[in-house]
């Protein structure tokens, strides 16, 4: 790369798709956030030295005082925002203990798997959602 190109921010972010009885959480980023009021899986950036389960319970209890169990990853997606690049990598993860509490996001919503793409998601999450909804769909 010469020196006048800039460097692209890339982001590595660890999101939750938290199930509870054939729903799924579906959390809305708040007015004062980057991507505001686009809807997310709960999640952050994974930091130096940090495993990415660990970053999701650490995010997990952060944002919404809530332990997590993780389980399945599904496949990791990248996608180019304008400004900077982002891989989300996603986990199935059931809720083990604490009850929501809204720390950063405005709202939440538990969601049929198939109702998920009526609200308007963040770019990068959308193959996410599609692999999910086909993983679901087979049970
Ligand atoms: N948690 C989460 N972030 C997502 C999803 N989809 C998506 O594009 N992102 C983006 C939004 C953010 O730019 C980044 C996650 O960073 P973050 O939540 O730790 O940080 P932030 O934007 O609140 O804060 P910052 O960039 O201003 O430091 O990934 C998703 O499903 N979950």
């Amino acid at each position: 790369m010469s020196h006048t190109e800039k460097q692209r921010r890339h982001v590595h972010v660890a999101c939750a798709i938290v199930e509870r009885d054939g729903l799924v959480l579906s959390a809305l980023r708040s007015a004062s956030m980057n991507l505001p009021l686009k809807w997310e899986f709960p999640g952050g950036k994974i930091e130096p030295g940090e495993g990415r389960e660990e970053c999701l319970k650490r995010e997990m209890v952060e944002e919404m005082g809530v332990e997590v169990e993780v389980g399945q990853a599904l496949t990791p997606a990248t996608h180019s925002y304008p400004t900077f690049d982002v891989t989300l990598y996603p986990y199935l993860c059931r809720i083990a203990s604490g009850e929501i509490t809204l720390y950063e996001h405005s709202e939440v919503r538990w969601l049929p798997p198939a109702k998920m793409l009526e609200l308007e998601w963040a770019d990068a999450d959308l193959p996410v959602i599609l692999e999910y909804q086909q993983l679901s769909n087979r049970g």
